[in-house]
């Protein structure tokens, strides 16, 4: 293999990466006791030019850590970390041109100012050659519909609209890789879905590398091939979304409304778990699609109405833990659940 090629299949690497924060809590009036936190534990992954992979994990859990020590904001406190063969706390700057970050709880917008001049700030900031920045701000534009706010302050936008002008200020610069920390939260469904399309079109056009930390198992339904889970500073599992909820043999929920109150469905696997009114929650697994039992459903009661309601991380990892627990000494090992991509 060339340099090039290997940096390409390893275009993000992280060897044993180890992040530990030293605490010191008052316990007295002048006692301080010390305490280590091991945010990330000895990590190790490597994320494919091009590849969109979801990192997810309960709070705490070290995602957010994780992605500080890949942009160079922290040092790992041990193991060896590369982004595009760039040491990312060694060459902050350097490595600062070729990703781009964006922080859903978090704008990188200047708060006062139209959007607009946000962008005529980064543009020089970053030293954009002129045309390309042109270019990169009318598709961004035109693809997440900023033209009707670019003269409006960031402080009146909605949540939904300073994440699309954050998403925009994140690629005016032509990042190749893109980490996007919980990119959907707090947004409304059409909101959500606007930013998942645009997310999706941008990797598969423009070819960039995506990292995303999310809580919403949608988002990484809807976008991500592999999901990597991390718990307690420890990578658990990384494989295909429909692998995760194998191991951890977790439920989705599908809501029917009936135009009447009957008796509890039979539609196996599914099980009916809660009735009310005409209104009746079915579990099924949810490493199975929900389209044939929605077509048996509806051809075989009168319903009104359905959804289906994703698991959440929380409860998939809870699944995970309790199959580890029953399955200790048996084919689980001490490393958990990773699985080869
Ligand atoms: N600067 C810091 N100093 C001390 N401890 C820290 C620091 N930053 C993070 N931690 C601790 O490290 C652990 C991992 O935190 P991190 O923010 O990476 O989790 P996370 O997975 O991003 O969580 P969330 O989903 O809530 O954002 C937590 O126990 C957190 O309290």
């Amino acid at each position: 293999m060339t340099d090039s090629s290997v940096t390409n299949s390893r275009f993000i690497e992280l060897d044993r990466i180890e992040k530990v924060f030293d605490v010191r809590k008052k316990t007295g009036f002048l006692r301080r006791e010390r305490r280590e936190v091991r945010a990330v534990d000895s990590i190790s992954f490597t994320v494919a030019r091009g590849e969109m992979v979801g990192y997810i994990g309960p709070n705490g859990a070290g995602k957010s850590t994780t992605i500080k020590m890949l942009t160079g904001i922290l040092t790992p406190s041990g193991g060896r970390l590369r982004v595009a063969g760039i040491d990312p706390s060694r060459e902050r700057t350097r490595l600062a041109r070729r990703i781009g970050v964006v922080f859903g709880q978090r704008t990188t917008l200047w708060w006062d100012l139209p959007l607009i001049d946000s962008y005529r700030l980064m543009h020089r900031m970053y030293r954009i050659p002129d045309a390309r920045y042109r270019e990169n701000l009318d598709r961004c534009v035109e693809l997440l519909e900023l033209g009707a706010l670019l003269d409006v302050p960031v402080r009146q936008l909605s949540l939904g609209q300073r994440m699309r002008g954050d998403i925009a200020a994140a690629l005016l610069h032509d990042p190749e890789v893109l980490y996007l920390d919980e990119p959907t939260i707090g947004l409304d469904v059409i909101s959500k879905a606007k930013v998942r399309e645009f997310l999706k079109d941008l990797n598969t056009e423009q070819g960039t590398t995506v990292l995303l930390t999310t809580h919403d198992l949608q988002d990484i339904e809807q976008l991500c091939r592999r999901v990597m889970v991390i718990d307690h500073g420890r990578l658990m599992y990384d494989g295909p979304l429909t692998g995760l909820h194998e191991v951890g043999e977790s439920e989705r929920t599908l809501v029917v409304d009936l135009e009447r109150e009957l008796p509890p469905i039979e539609a196996a696997p599914a099980r009916v778990v809660r009735v009310e009114g005409p209104r009746q929650w079915l579990a099924f697994p949810a490493s199975e699609s929900a389209a044939p039992l929605v077509a048996r459903i509806a051809s075989a009661y009168p319903l009104v109405d359905l959804s289906v309601r994703e698991p959440d991380i929380e409860a998939v990892i809870a699944q995970m833990y309790a199959q580890q627990a029953e399955r200790v000494g048996e084919e689980m090992g001490e490393g958990g659940f990773q699985h080869a991509p």
